[in-house]
């Protein structure tokens, strides 16, 4: 999930003025979202990389590929070596694949989305793999549509919210500027916590509900406190970066759904390839030896592998044994990435009062806990069942509605909707209501990637990057050990493209390894 469009276009003006005001040109309206790459791109060409030893050259030139974990990540990388001719094979823990992208049916015939929902415009990967398996993708924004935005228990004037934001999206607006010019100055800033960069400019935040806003933003973003999260991921999140000459809230706009659920998707790709794929398998270790890797399975089983594709969320990692050749810095990773907390609470309904108010595709914003977000999480396309309406909940939030039934939490945040969306209570009471728990997930242990200050700036250099200029790739590989799954992607971390991305990567480092070896 984006931050607020609210706070994305409020930023956007205040950058505008503020570059007007220091008589630079006005940015160009363009396609970007791209923070995160440029600044690893950067990272990599200025050297800031170096010294990490290049392991990325080891990759076998021939025999087996095993990949391990069936989300949208490993089965991408399944589906491209599939489709070069390699022999791969993927173990997945699961007696069901898409690990995250997981659309559920319960006995009553009702569909919910528990996990990954929304694809951007830019998300080629997901549109790439959707185009080929024949999965529609539906524009949830066709027709207009607006957030409303809750504070102190009224709905809050956006233009009002808009004025109050200026002077510290200028700031935010400089702080980016800097961060493109160096990645040192960025270093700087990830050392910090969004809590430490927002306390350091408390006179900037004229309004306590703009302090409100940004920490909703960052709880639904990443799934963290504001004091667990790197002040980088919040100019991340913002339409500036990179961004001179482009803005980019045409490029994270959440626009699109899978017809059917985004289990659809997985399972059209896991379908094509059902003779390679095991279920039931959940990796204990990988062990280098004599004739290449061993992958002992926790049900005491083991297969011989060439080369492993690890494509397990990052948490999960820490309980396998990698006994293999793995620099310190991976290590670390391995020992430290982690996912933030994020939960879905969702509610069908007998009628949609939401609509007359967001119109198609818009939001919900509650400033104020238990919840941070909401919107129509229906289904569409291809599937019965009645309307979804959906909570969003991050950090905290998770931790404080963990005690509390599902039904009494929806009677509660129905209360609280109500103020913004007359009528919501009545539509979703008597309704089945669900809520997803990933956190406590015993192969997930969260929701999508959290970066803790000074994280990225540690791990920066072990991510994929793509890039035109050579010597601004990276790739996540170890020895015969590639890492694939949203913790290791540039753009698109926490996002089911950055999966379906480095599943890609993953394959075609592998596929790129037998070419050379082939000349
Ligand atoms: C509540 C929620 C909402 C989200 N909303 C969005 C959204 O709107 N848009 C979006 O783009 N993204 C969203 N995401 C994120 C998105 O779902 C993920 O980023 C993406 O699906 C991750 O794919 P992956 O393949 O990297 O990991 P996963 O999908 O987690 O796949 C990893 C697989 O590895 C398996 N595994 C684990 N341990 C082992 C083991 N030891 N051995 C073998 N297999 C193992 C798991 O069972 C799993 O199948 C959301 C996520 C959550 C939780």
């Amino acid at each position: 999930m984006r931050g607020s469009e609210t706070l994305w276009r409020a930023l956007a003006l205040a950058r505008r003025q503020d570059l007007a005001a220091r008589g630079k040109a006005a940015p160009r309206a363009g396609h970007g979202g791209i923070g995160r790459r440029a600044l690893l791109q950067g990272m990599a060409a200025s050297g800031v990389a170096a010294g990490l030893p290049v392991q990325a050259m080891a990759l076998p030139a021939s025999g087996r590929v095993a990949i391990v974990g069936g989300g949208i990540a490993g089965l991408s990388a399944l589906h491209h070596l599939a489709k070069a001719g390699i022999d791969a094979r993927l173990y997945e823990a699961r007696n069901r694949l898409g690990g995250r992208m997981y659309t559920q049916l319960t006995s009553e015939g009702q569909v919910f989305e528990a996990g990954g929902q929304l694809v951007n415009s830019d998300h080629a990967d997901m549109h790439a793999l959707a185009k080929e398996f024949a999965v529609p993708l539906v524009d949830r924004k066709s027709g207009p549509h607006r957030s409303v935005i809750l504070a102190d228990g009224a709905v809050a004037s956006q233009a009002e919210l808009a004025r109050l934001l200026a002077p510290l999206a200028a700031r935010i607006a400089r702080d980016s500027e800097a961060v493109d010019a160096s990645p040192r100055a960025a270093a700087a800033i990830d050392r910090l916590s969004v809590a430490q960069y927002l306390d350091r400019h408390a006179a900037l935040i004229r309004d306590r509900r703009i302090r409100a806003l940004i920490e909703a933003s960052i709880r639904t973003e990443y799934g963290s406190e504001p004091g667990d999260a790197s002040a980088l991921q919040l100019i991340f999140n913002l339409p500036t970066v990179k961004s001179e000459h482009v803005e980019v809230l045409a490029g994270s706009d959440e626009r699109y759904v899978i017809a059917g659920g985004s289990g659809r998707l997985a399972g059209a790709i896991a379908d094509a390839h059902r003779d390679r794929i095991e279920t039931g398998r959940r990796l204990r270790a990988i062990r280098e030896t004599g004739s290449g890797l061993r992958l002992e399975f926790v049900d005491g089983t083991h297969v011989m592998a060439d080369t492993v594709i690890v494509a397990a969320p990052a948490p999960i990692l820490r309980q396998i044994d990698f006994a293999v050749p793995l620099s310190a810095r991976w290590r670390e990773f391995v020992a430290e990435a982690d996912l933030g907390r994020n939960e879905k609470l969702q509610a069908t309904a007998s009628a949609t009062p939401w609509q007359a108010i967001l119109g198609t595709g818009g939001e919900l914003w509650d400033t104020a806990p238990p919840y941070a977000l909401g919107w129509e999480g229906t289904i569409r396309g291809g599937e019965d069942g009645r309307p979804v309406w959906t909570w969003f909940l991050g950090g905290e939030q998770v931790d404080a509605a963990a005690a509390v039934s599902p039904h009494a939490l929806a009677d509660a945040f129905a209360r609280l909707s109500e103020i913004g969306i007359p009528g919501i209570a009545q539509a979703v009471a008597g309704g089945m209501v669900r809520r997803t728990n990933w956190c406590n997930d015993a192969l997930t242990l969260g929701a999508y990637t959290n970066s803790a200050p000074g994280q990225l700036t540690r791990f920066g250099p072990l991510f994929w990057v793509e890039s035109d200029t050579p010597a601004e790739r990276q790739q996540a590989v170890a020895g015969r050990v590639i890492f694939a799954g949203e913790h290791v992607s540039d753009a698109w971390v926490g996002f089911m493209n950055g999966g379906a991305q480095t599943g890609r990567l993953a394959a075609q480092a592998v596929i790129a390894a037998r070419t050379r070896s082939a000349r």
